[in-house]
């Protein structure tokens, strides 16, 4: 899969004495969409200087799990605004869900999300996949033809919705691992957890009488499709992660070798099932939001490999299909703007991980997943210049009315994180800088 360089300007930058993930403190010159060197540099004349002491210099961020709404719902996100909320989050490329109007389930769907990423050029938009058309669960769609197809398809998903016909699931691997794609897979057992489940089960969602989405549904599909993977030879990934028991399910695949990656996203590294007793539809979340064990586990999962990655399921939703009573709302959350610096807030404030293991989880293993080759790569002379610039002593309390997303539906709203994106460069190019989008 290729991108076409969007550097219109010819711009050059040398980033001054930022601290390099991998390689200590360090000057960086871009131009030409590449970092041509690395070290202590002097500036050529017409190269812009970025003073970046004290910042944190990561390769650019890849989001395995981006709705971004269009076509179809243009009234909650759009191409456009979605790829401004990830360049003022970090990320240089986000895998878009094909849970859109129409779905992505075709060639042609594939290309008109790719060509309509490339258009906006602040970020790498590339499409997923359907697995089966419409989402409908009956028919597997075009996995072929979106391989390749110019948008080159690895990833494929239905996700909002489990495939949880076994034998779909199955045919769906073997028809992957012939071009080395991968199925990424919501992990809801409808029979344990209908589309009414809407709070994680047990004594909370008996006292706010809500209906219950138990942790089972999740860990049975898990697996399951470990098994699928294994008997298969394929390759699956587990979205959104939520509970103790799928994490356990993952160690032991893991260590029998089985090719299974898994992705936990930002809210359900801090938040848990508690903050439903407000009934506030910003919560609402599938999966849903659980106890602190389970979020004690994720996080010990991050931190040790058993989850590869941080995606953030990052979810738009318009306030008249979100600003509903608690039953009725629509489940999800926003997720870009603000994952970099939970996982700094939550994971290396706390020691739980350093930064080149949040290098690791938000950008290399997420681009290897995908098969992105030309994002996760090291800050070393020759690579793209796909960079965030990250403030890791900033703090400040998250004002949803500054988000770049045309959605209000931020769950971080008033919370005080630490750490906060300076600047995103897209192949050299300042994609977000000064607190703005840059065009
Ligand atoms: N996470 C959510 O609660 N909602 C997602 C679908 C999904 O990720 O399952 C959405 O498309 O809104
Ligand atoms: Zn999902
Ligand atoms: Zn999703």
């Amino acid at each position: 899969m290729t991108h076409a360089n969007p550097t219109r300007d010819g711009q050059a930058y040398v980033v001054r004495g930022a601290d390099l993930v991998g390689g200590g403190r360090a000057d960086l010159l871009l131009r030409d969409g590449v970092i041509v060197e690395v070290g202590s540099l002097s500036a050529p004349k017409d190269v812009t200087v970025l003073d970046a002491d004290g910042l944190v210099a990561l390769p650019g961020l890849v989001d395995l799990h981006t709705h971004l709404r269009e076509p179809g719902r243009e009234d909650a996100e759009t191409i456009e605004t979605g790829s401004a909320a990830a360049a003022a989050g970090g990320f240089t490329a986000v895998l878009a869900m094909a849970n859109t109007d129409p779905v992505t389930d075709t060639a042609e769907a594939a290309e008109r999300v790719l060509d309509l990423g490339q258009k906006v050029g602040l970020v790498d938009v590339q499409p997923v996949g359907a697995v089966t058309k419409a989402l409908a669960g009956e028919q597997l769609a075009e996995l072929g033809l979106m391989a390749r197809s110019r948008a080159g398809v690895r990833v494929f998903s239905d996700d909002g919705k489990c495939v949880h016909d076994a034998r779909l699931m199955r045919r769906a691997l073997e028809y992957v691992k012939a071009f080395g794609g991968v199925v990424s897979q919501h992990a809801q057992e409808p029979r344990l957890a209908d589309g009414q489940a809407c709070c994680h089960e047990g004594e909370l969602s008996g006292r706010l009488g809500l209906p219950g989405w138990p942790g089972v549904a999740e860990e049975v599909i898990v697996a399951r499709d470990v098994m699928l993977a294994r008997h298969t030879g394929s390759r699956v990934h587990i979205a959104h992660v939520s509970t103790a028991g799928s994490v356990e399910v993952l160690r032991w695949a893991k260590s029998q070798g089985i090719a299974v990656t898994a992705e936990v996203t930002p809210h359900h590294l801090l938040l848990t099932t508690d903050l439903l007793g407000g009934y506030d539809p910003v919560f609402k979340v599938n999966p849903p939001l659980r106890p602190q064990e389970d979020v004690e586990a994720l996080r010990a999962a991050l931190a040790d490999g058993t989850i590869d990655a941080v995606a953030t399921d990052h979810a738009p939703h318009a306030r008249h299909d979100k600003e509903h009573a608690f039953a009725e709302a629509a489940f999800g959350m926003l997720g870009l703007e603000q994952a970099l610096a939970v996982v700094t807030t939550v994971m290396v404030e706390s020691g739980l991980m350093t930064w080149d293991e949040v290098a690791a989880a938000m950008s290399h293993r997420p681009a290897q997943i995908a098969s992105l080759t030309g994002h996760g790569r090291r800050l070393a002379a020759g690579e793209p210049a796909n960079l965030v610039l990250l403030d890791p002593s900033a703090e400040g309390a998250v004002d949803r009315d500054r988000s770049l997303s045309l959605s209000r539906n931020n769950p971080w709203h008033g919370r005080v994180l630490k750490g906060a994106v300076h600047a995103t460069f897209l192949r050299g190019r300042a994609t977000y800088l000064d607190g703005g989008v840059t065009r």
